[in-house]
């Protein structure tokens, strides 16, 4: 059961590590969407996230991931950063 127990505390500290990161980068992103809603450029960004998988997928090989969840992860986070740059391009509009 120690065994158990130490395991999962080094889980709990992982996913501190992950949240901690994820707000990090949802913030970065928040100002990435402020940006393009004041410059009048789309939420979405083809040819950006095609590089992004790329290199993810390449990460994910080197570090011994199976590259399929570093992209599903990666999908889940992007849709969900597009969505609040949809709403704040939403928010811009009507200010105008
Ligand atoms: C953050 C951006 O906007 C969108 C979200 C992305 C992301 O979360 O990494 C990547 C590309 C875009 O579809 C961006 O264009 O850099």
């Amino acid at each position: 059961m120690d065994k158990l127990e130490a395991l999962r505390h080094s889980l709990d500290n992982l996913d501190s590590a992950l949240i901690s990161i994820l707000s990090e980068r949802f913030k970065l992103t928040y100002d990435v969407g402020v940006f393009k809603a004041e410059n009048n450029l789309p939420s979405i960004d083809k040819e950006r996230e095609r590089k992004q998988f790329e290199r993810i997928k390449q990460l994910a090989v080197n570090h011994g991931l199976e590259p399929e969840i570093a992209v599903k992860v990666l999908r889940l986070i992007i849709d969900e950063v597009v969505k609040k740059h949809d709403k704040i391009q939403e928010i811009k509009k009507k200010e105008k």
